[in-house]
Formats: C-alpha cells, structure tokens, sequence
C-alpha cells in the first residue's frame, strides 16, 4: 500500500510545540506523509503568543489549489484559520476538492491565552466548516463558544455539549476534557448514530501541555486511513498523545509550558 498523504491546514509555531510543526511531525511519527498550507504565521515561544501575521485568504486558497489539482490526500487536519475570510478560502477548497477524512481542531485559544481565532469568524466556523467535517475535535472552551454556552465542566454535562454540537453538522464529534481536573484525561466521541464512546487515559503531571490538541487531532487524521473506524483511529492517537506527554520533561525547548515530544522509538511500529 502506498504512504498516505496526510494534510495539515493550519498557522505556524516557530516553537515546533503546535500548529504545522507539530502536525507534520505527529503525521511522520505514525506513518503517514505530511503536507501543509499555512494559513498564518505566529511569533511564538513556549511563553506565548507576542503577534500574528495572517496569511491573505486569497494565498490560502492559491496554496489549496496548487496542491490539490496535484496530489491526492487521503485525510486533512485544518487547525489555526485566524480569520473568517481564510475559514472561507478553506470551505471553498473543501467543497471543489472534496478531500476525504477531514478532521478539525477549532482552534480558538493558545494554552498560554492569546487569541489565535478573530471573534467574528466564529460564526463561519459554526455555520461553514463543521458541516463539512467529519470529526471535530473542541476543547471545553471552544466547545461553549460554538454553543453560545457558559463553559461546563463534569462529564455529563460534556456529552449533552456533544450531542448538541453533532446538531451543528459536524458528522462526528470529540469532545476533549484536558481541561477538566482529575487523575484520568477523558474525551467523549459522539456519532449521530447515538452512539457515544468514552476515551480516558491517566493524566500525566506535566506542564508540558503545549500541543496536545494540534497533536491529538493529526494524529487521528494520520491514523484514520490506517485504521478501520474512527473509534480506533482516536483509541490509538490518544495513547500516541499520552506518550507524547509523558516523555514531555526529557525536552527543554523553553521556559514556558514545553511541547510534548513526537518520538516514535518509544511508540512502537504497528501503524
Ligand atoms: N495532563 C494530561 N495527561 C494526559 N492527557 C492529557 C493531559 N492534558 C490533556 N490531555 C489530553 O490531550 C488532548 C487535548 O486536550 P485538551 O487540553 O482538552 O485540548 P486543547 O489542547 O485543544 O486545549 C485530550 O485527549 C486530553 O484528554
Ligand atoms: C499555530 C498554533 N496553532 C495552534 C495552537 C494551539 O495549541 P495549544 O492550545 O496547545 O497552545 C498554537 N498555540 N499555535
């Protein structure tokens, strides 16, 4: 079988902890072959976010065409879009190329605060681009604002968030619970199907949490092709991501909260 050509559409990470930099190693780390469109550049450490530069959404969508009136790819992973008007360049490539197993991280938020999604794109991501995704993968923050919710923070509040946000048009859902306390990290996926699967794994004490989210929905891309269903494509990209964490303090990229460490000797080789 050849390689699979995985596609990550997302913004820059000087840091190499997020973005298109983590993407393409988590991609290479599982087996697949990375591509990437940038749609924004970041000045970026370990600290934080000190500016964006976007890229003008007309570039994006000369990337996107470029690339996809040539190659074929076999899953997407769209993250940081920055802007309505680039969320708008990649719907538009989406609807001409209709690339399957397209997976997105609505990137809202950096770990370390700053804003890497405008506020007025959020309604072209709710309306647009989760209908056209097969998998969406928001944290609880990110969850809320597509909901226009206060953020919640238990379990069963959780699946009620993802079955609401399945009511938006995303095919399927991942609903990530990092950000809830505890000694085990558990996301929910939800199908339209009704069916909802639990995904938990213990929760490694680090701060190095820089990426985890970038890392976990490129994985899942990079996997899916390579697996029979999404449920496996997701068990197995969160034991990639939870190894990834828990190998974070041997990196010291940083003063901030550290990337978590994409090294595959450790992960084995069935993928
Ligand atoms: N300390 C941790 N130990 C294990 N898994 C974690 C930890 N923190 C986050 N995760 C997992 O990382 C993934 C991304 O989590 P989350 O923090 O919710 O998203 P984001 O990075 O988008 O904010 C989820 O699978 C979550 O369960
Ligand atoms: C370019 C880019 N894309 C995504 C993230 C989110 O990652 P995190 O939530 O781990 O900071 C980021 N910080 N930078």
């Amino acid at each position: 079988m050849r390689t699979c050509n995985i596609l990550s559409i997302a913004g820059s990470d000087p840091s190499g902890g997020a973005g298109i930099q983590a993407d393409l190693k988590t991609f290479s780390a599982l087996g697949g072959y990375g591509m990437s469109v940038v749609t924004a550049l970041t000045a970026q450490s370990t600290v934080g976010v000190t500016a964006v530069q976007e890229v003008p959404a007309e570039f994006v969508t000369r990337q996107l065409d470029t690339l996809l009136t040539d190659a074929q790819v076999d899953a997407v992973k769209i993250g940081m879009l920055g802007s309505a008007g680039v969320v708008g360049a990649v719907v538009k490539a989406l609807d001409s190329y209709a690339p399957p197993n397209v997976v997105v991280d609505p990137v809202m938020v950096a770990k370390s605060g700053d804003r890497l999604l405008a506020p007025e794109a959020i309604a072209a991501v709710r309306a647009d681009l989760l209908p056209r995704a097969d998998l969406v993968t928001p944290n609880l923050p990110e969850a809320a604002e597509l909901l226009g919710e206060n953020e919640r923070r238990d379990l069963s509040s959780m699946r009620e968030q993802a079955e609401r946000l399945l009511e938006l048009g995303a095919k399927r859902v991942l609903l990530k619970g990092g950000h809830l306390s505890g000694q085990s990290s558990t996301d929910l996926l939800v199908t339209p199907d009704g069916l909802t699967e639990t995904f938990s794994a213990e929760r490694i004490p680090t701060r190095n949490t820089h990426g985890t989210g970038c890392t976990l929905s490129s994985a899942i891309a990079a996997l899916r092709p390579q697996r029979r269903s999404y449920s496996e494509a997701v068990r197995d990209a969160k034991d990639y991501l939870t190894e990834a964490l828990r190998h974070a303090d041997e990196l010291d990229a940083g003063r901030g909260k550290g990337p978590v460490h994409h090294f595959h000797r450790w992960w084995g080789s069935e993928a």
